[in-house]
């Protein structure tokens, strides 16, 4: 019999929320680059040695979603032959049988690729058990969060940051922040960094960051069907950045999990120096003063399809997508650069000094709507333009898009950073009424955030230590 591993350290990691500023659909080709900006929305995961009472032995981990209602997530492991890794197994919820077995293919790939990359470092070291907690800023969910106070003695009346959502997963409403590249990206960085040594992974070194990165795009790619450009994944891993993408041949040339081969594969392919991302973080800055404010309205758009419809119509009509691409891209480029030549500004210098950036975003609208009117796709939609319109007038406003592919769902406004300026922008927005849409528009609790992943200290999670 094999002696008991010495007990693991609890550990939590967190990642922040993204917004696509530029770059929607360009993105999706190497050619061209997308200014994504994180935002300060996080989803933390915390895993801990998992609770036996003495002498039982278990090899499971446990996973769970505790503001959700019956999201908790049983899982079983064990390595394949062929170098295939390490696969996993969905076990029925023991000690919940009125909880019927619901997937989930982010949390399941996520786990299946970060137990294999860290058996492929550790072979032969049994992976012991552990419970997984992942938890949601509110900004994530639309959803009326109700606030979890202490149960402990020594701080009885403290409120968690993190609220209980009190309804299933499947049945809370989205704000379209990147939940799942949050999510898979804290899981992967928590999971690695609760069973590998400090020396074989890091998350505060360059070489953890790149290893994250790339893991974290090939799992969360493999659980969303290798649509995307991985700009979400970037965020959540670097926070703000000028990104572009990988070649997708590199994901597409891994074996499937479990196949001959896989584990080899994934750790050269992680590790090595095939991986052709590139990320700027120096391009993209927010200027003093100036601040992201994200508005949700009350509807939602479908991304996969209007990619599919935006990329068909470039194939069909190569030339004249072309110049459309070609000068966005550029656009693109003169509101980052501008973005960071105002953060390098010493200090106010006039009045006047957002007209440059007020010209690039007036410039890059005309594109997209062009873009969206050639292929037939509501990507800047009249009543999105509207909305843009209305909210450009207002005071301490400098200009707003459609963010990542556009659509009905979301405007992202800069706006000055004065509580003043953002005030009195809810209650216009409070008093906006489209003449011919019923949705409402709210300011979500959100702005920028430069930071990507971060460890976290665990008494952030003490009001959540039970699973409910
Ligand atoms: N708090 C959470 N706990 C567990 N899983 C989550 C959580 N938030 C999101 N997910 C997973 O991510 C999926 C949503 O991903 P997706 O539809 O791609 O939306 P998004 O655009 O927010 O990434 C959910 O179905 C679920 O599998
Ligand atoms: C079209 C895109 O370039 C941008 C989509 O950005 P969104 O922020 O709209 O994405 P979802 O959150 O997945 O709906 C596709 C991509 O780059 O993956």
């Amino acid at each position: 019999m094999s002696s008991t591993p010495a007990p693991l350290t609890p550990t939590a990691v967190s990642c922040p929320a993204k917004v696509l500023v530029a770059g929607g659909y360009l993105v999706l080709d190497r050619e061209y680059t997308g200014l994504v900006f994180g935002l300060d929305a996080r989803i933390h995961t915390v895993v801990t040695p998992i609770k036996t009472r003495s002498g039982v032995t278990i090899n499971e981990i446990l996973v769970t979603s505790p503001q959700f209602r019956e999201a908790i997530w049983e899982y079983g492991y064990r390595s394949q032959p062929e170098d295939g890794g390490i696969t996993v197994t969905q076990l029925s919820v023991g000690h919940e049988q009125s909880i019927s077995l619901s997937h989930n293919p982010f949390i399941e790939t996520a786990l299946t690729y970060a137990l294999t990359y860290i058996y492929t470092l550790q072979p032969g070291t049994l992976i012991q058990s552990s419970s997984i907690r992942i938890l949601a800023d509110q900004a994530y969910y639309s959803n009326p969060g109700i606030s979890r106070s202490s149960n402990i003695i020594s701080s009885p009346h403290q409120t968690s940051r993190f609220s209980d959502f009190n309804v299933r997963l499947k049945d809370a409403h989205k704000t379209g922040l990147g939940s799942s590249a949050a999510l898979v990206t804290s899981f992967t960085a928590a999971v690695l960094s609760f069973y590998l040594p400090r020396d074989a992974f890091d998350v505060r070194s360059e070489k953890g960051l790149r290893v994250l990165h790339n893991l974290a795009q090939a799992s969360h790619s493999q659980a969303q069907g290798k649509v995307g450009s991985g700009f979400d994944i970037a965020s959540a891993v670097f926070g703000s950045c000028l990104y572009k993408r990988f070649s997708p041949s590199l994901l597409s040339n891994l074996p499937q999990p479990s196949a001959s081969g896989f584990a080899t594969q994934l750790r050269t392919l992680v590790e090595g120096e095939a991986w052709d991302t590139e990320i700027r973080k120096a391009a993209i800055r927010m200027p003093r003063g100036l601040r992201l404010v994200m508005c949700d309205v009350d509807c939602g758009s479908e991304t996969p399809g209007m990619v599919k419809k935006v990329l068909a119509w470039r194939e069909k009509s190569k030339e004249e997508a072309e110049g459309i691409w070609r000068n966005l891209q550029a656009g693109n480029e003169a509101l980052a650069a501008e973005l960071t030549r105002l953060a390098g500004e010493e200090q106010r210098v006039s009045e006047d000094k957002y007209d440059k950036l007020r010209q690039i975003i007036s410039s890059n609208r005309n594109l997209i709507r062009e873009m969206g009117a050639k292929s037939g796709v509501p990507i800047e939609p009249p009543q999105q333009t509207r909305l843009l319109d209305y909210c450009s007038k207002l005071a301490g406003v400098v200009g707003g898009v459609v963010p990542g592919a556009g659509g009905f769902d979301a405007i992202v406004l800069l706006v000055e950073d004065k509580e003043e300026v953002v005030r009195a922008l809810k209650t216009s927005l409070g008093q906006y009424k489209d003449p011919e849409a019923t949705g409402r528009v709210g300011v979500i609790g959100v702005r920028e955030e430069m930071v990507g992943v971060k460890e976290e200290d665990l008494s952030l999670y003490k009001e959540w230590e039970e699973t409910s």
